[in-house]
């Protein structure tokens, strides 16, 4: 052990290159592993560090003052609110800021600490986020001691020996262990949150680390949901005679969760049920008809992205945070591309000619980030609405 007093620092990040960014620490002590990526989102902190899907990550926020609404409860994404189940660490350009808001129950910083979420501030943002355009998101560790201390050597090697996202299948960690009800709506000023009440479809939701305002979505649409364990049968889903089936979204790599998820989707498809995939749930929907995905270089997170609906022309702004992506030269015959991205022309669509069965690679249910692609939702209801005229 070479460790070592770094004056004035007491924060560290420490990327598999050796690079060493000080800072100040914040939010809980001790150290953070994972996958460093950048947020270009100006709103919506909360939402995103308690997305199940950034498991093993370590967020990078591009806009500088994070912190101002504070924490409340209502703004927590994952269910069941277990830390492990969400981002590692944060990093900030400034220290988190104290709350103003009328929402906000406790400080951001608190709440870090709270959830045993490292932190660390005070560094060039701007510089990592170059780095990270210029040569993929690195491996790295944050570390926080307020003595100063650090064995930069020893963390070093931590992120060199980390294997990574690759192959990984987390949403094994991420999902129910138990089927259960979701009966929650939108949030609506000003009563907030209150249970739907159109009761018009089933939907099964299959469970890979699901965000909750994808359910409240669905709850809007009229959709009794009913969220089932990543490694449900397809027979047991079918015999809930669901209207639709959605497929979640949720961390870690989609060809290692394909492993037990892609014989279901398939068994899924040919049954003819109204099929709905999102982020991850996309990726596997493309994996299970015979397409391919590929890791990205610095991926999309954020919640100001172009991406085009090529079956209307529209163009919409939304939600991303995926690492991984569908490469478009391996869909099949029968399979279209129905969404790209306009950052990199990336595909963010897909769908079956002649089925109800479709997929978006970004965030229809927004949170954080604008609504624009709710209609999505509305596209699932409706073709929930056709097969069942036609059954
Ligand atoms: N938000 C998600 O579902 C992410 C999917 C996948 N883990 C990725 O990084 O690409």
């Amino acid at each position: 052990m070479t460790t070592e007093l770094l004056e004035g620092c007491t924060g560290v990040l420490v990327l598999s290159d050796g690079t060493v960014y000080q800072g100040l620490g914040c939010g809980a002590t001790g150290e953070a592993l994972g996958e460093v990526c950048f947020n270009t989102a100006m709103t919506g902190y909360q939402e995103i560090l308690t997305d199940p899907s950034y498991m093993e990550q370590i967020i990078a926020f591009t806009f500088p003052h994070v912190g101002n609404v504070g924490v409340n409860a209502d703004d927590v994404e994952q269910l069941g609110n277990d830390p492990k189940r969400a981002a590692k660490g944060a990093i900030f350009r400034d220290a988190p800021t104290p709350p103003a808001n009328w929402r906000s129950t406790l400080s951001f910083n608190d709440w870090l600490v709270s959830r045993g979420v490292v932190g660390l501030s005070g560094i060039d943002t701007r510089s990592l986020t170059k780095k990270i355009r210029e040569h993929g998101m690195p491996h790295g560790v944050i570390a926080h001691s307020p003595s100063g201390v650090f064995d930069l050597e020893a963390l070093k090697a931590k992120a060199r020996e980390w294997k990574g996202l690759g192959g990984l299948d987390l949403a094994i960690d991420a999902t129910v262990t138990q089927s259960a009800a979701y009966t929650t709506d939108l949030w609506q000023w000003p009563q907030g949150f209150s249970d739907g009440t159109k009761k018009e479809f089933k939907v099964v939701v299959i469970d890979y680390g699901v965000k909750q305002n994808i359910l409240r979505a669905l709850v809007d649409i009229g959709a009794e949901v009913q969220i089932v364990p990543a490694k449900t049968s397809a027979e047991d889903i079918l015999a809930r005679k669901p209207d639709g089936v959605l497929l979640s979204n949720g961390p870690g790599d989609p060809a290692a969760t394909g492993e037990y998820a892609v014989p279901v989707i398939q068994k899924l498809v040919k049954s003819g049920v109204p099929v709905f995939g999102i982020c991850l749930g996309h990726q596997m929907l493309g994996i299970a008809l015979g397409g391919k995905t590929i890791k990205m270089s610095q991926g999309h997170h954020g919640a100001n992205h172009p991406v085009k609906d090529e079956t209307t022309g529209k163009v919409e702004i939304v939600s991303m945070n995926h690492g991984f992506a569908i490469d478009r030269d391996s869909l099949p015959e029968g399979v279209v591309e129905t969404h790209i991205s306009l950052f990199d022309g990336s595909n963010c669509g897909i769908a079956m000619t002649g089925k109800p069965v479709f997929s978006v690679q970004h965030h229809p249910e927004a949170s954080p980030g604008p609504v624009d692609s709710l209609y999505l939702f509305e596209r699932f209801a409706q073709n929930m609405r056709n097969a069942k005229v036609s059954a």
